[in-house]
């Protein structure tokens, strides 16, 4: 435990169960295998301070089609530097912290590297607009675009920012998608922006104007639902209608959202046929100035981002979750036959009644519109 908070419900069962209680819960649970990792892996993560696990997810071995194993790494952490610390010292700190992550994430032999919603402070509560919008960059030449990881790791990295859009004079919340080899395949704006509690993004950006863009990566095809987006499964089923075999949630989330977690991503990994990896940052960012919360409630801070990051298969099952309070490194190994596999047997997808939803909801949204009672 981190102070008084809980370090994560995986360790109070471990601490609590009986083993044979405990692997059947775990089954349960979560269903899939430990992966093992190398010992230079153990010993960094260790030096430096964050939580390593890996996991895999296997597929059947087909007579057609070889094997499409791949390793995702999910990071979360905290922020370095206070928020009222010079920017650039903030990002430069930032790097670094990500730099030696990532570092870790290549020993375990990771393709495709994913972090956690705008790495930067997330002071979008403040709703000032000074010094954050001094964070917002470019997406294609940006600082944190051009801060070397992909090439130099062969890694897929997807970066999400606070971009800066100077042609048009706009902010949005973006994830960089960089290819393996050190080029911008492109990016992905985050879609649905939350009007709840401190979220007060709508401030700051817009919701996103990219669509539900699928990167076709050495590595499988990938898209990036960003936070908010998870609780909506028309937007998750879009990425996957265009085809992804893993959609990555890059997500900033606390408090009263946390029941929600662990249930939203794996139902859209389930009802999708597809992989998915949940990422949420974690600590308590303190902001100088106070701010006022929806329900009146004055602050300095958000509350605490739960960290708890996992993947979750087709099948249903899915990994423990990193920690709560700790920075980690979640390593996943996934034979993306899987997603085929699963849409052959249990068939949602091509199950849905598609052209019903379509015509129903095109009638729904117009001013004219009664319901069907
Ligand atoms: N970052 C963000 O969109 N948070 C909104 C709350 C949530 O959906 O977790």
């Amino acid at each position: 435990m981190s102070g008084s908070e809980l370090e994560s419900l995986e360790k109070v069962l471990e601490s609590h169960l009986p083993e044979p209680e405990l692997r059947e819960v775990k089954r349960l649970l979560f269903g899939k295998r430990k992966l093992d990792f190398p010992a230079c892996a153990v010993d960094a993560a260790s030096e430096r301070d964050f939580e390593l696990k890996a996991y895999r997810f296997e597929a059947a071995q087909e007579q057609l089609r070889p094997p499409r194993r791949i390793r995702v790494g999910l990071i979360q952490h905290r922020i370095v530097l206070p928020t009222d610390a010079p920017v650039l010292d903030q990002v430069n700190a930032m790097h670094n912290r990500i730099g030696e992550m990532v570092e870790v994430a290549a020993m375990c032999g990771v393709n495709v590297v994913c972090f956690q919603e705008t790495w930067m402070p997330f002071a979008f509560c403040t709703r000032e607009k000074e010094p954050w919008t001094e964070f917002a960059e470019s997406a294609e030449e940006g600082n944190t675009t051009r801060f070397q990881l992909a090439k130099k790791y062969n890694m897929v990295v997807i970066s999400p920012i606070l971009e800066r859009d100077e042609l048009h004079n706009t902010l949005w919340n973006t994830a960089v998608v960089i290819s393996n080899s050190g080029n911008v395949l492109g990016k992905s704006r985050k879609n649905h922006i939350p009007r709840i509690g401190d979220f007060n993004e709508s401030t700051y950006y817009m919701e996103g104007d990219t669509g539900h863009k699928v990167f076709q990566t050495q590595f499988g095809k990938i898209a990036v639902n960003i936070c908010y987006g998870r609780h909506h499964p028309l937007n998750w089923f879009m990425y996957s209608l265009n085809g992804a075999e893993i959609i990555f949630n890059p997500s900033a989330t606390v408090g009263a959202l946390e029941p929600m977690w662990p249930i939203e991503a794996r139902n859209a990994a389930i009802a999708n046929h597809c992989f998915t990896c949940a990422i949420n940052r974690v600590g308590t960012e303190h902001f100088k100035s106070e701010f006022t919360s929806g329900d009146g409630q004055k602050h300095h801070d958000f509350g605490l981002f739960y960290g708890s990051s996992y993947v979750a298969a087709p099948d249903g099952n899915r990994t423990p979750g990193l920690s709560r309070t700790s920075d980690g490194l979640l390593v996943v190994e996934m034979d993306l036959n899987l997603n085929r596999q699963i849409s052959d047997k249990w068939s949602f997808k091509m199950t849905g009644r598609y052209a019903e939803y379509a015509e129903e909801l095109a009638k729904a949204i117009r001013h004219d519109f009664k319901p069907n009672i």
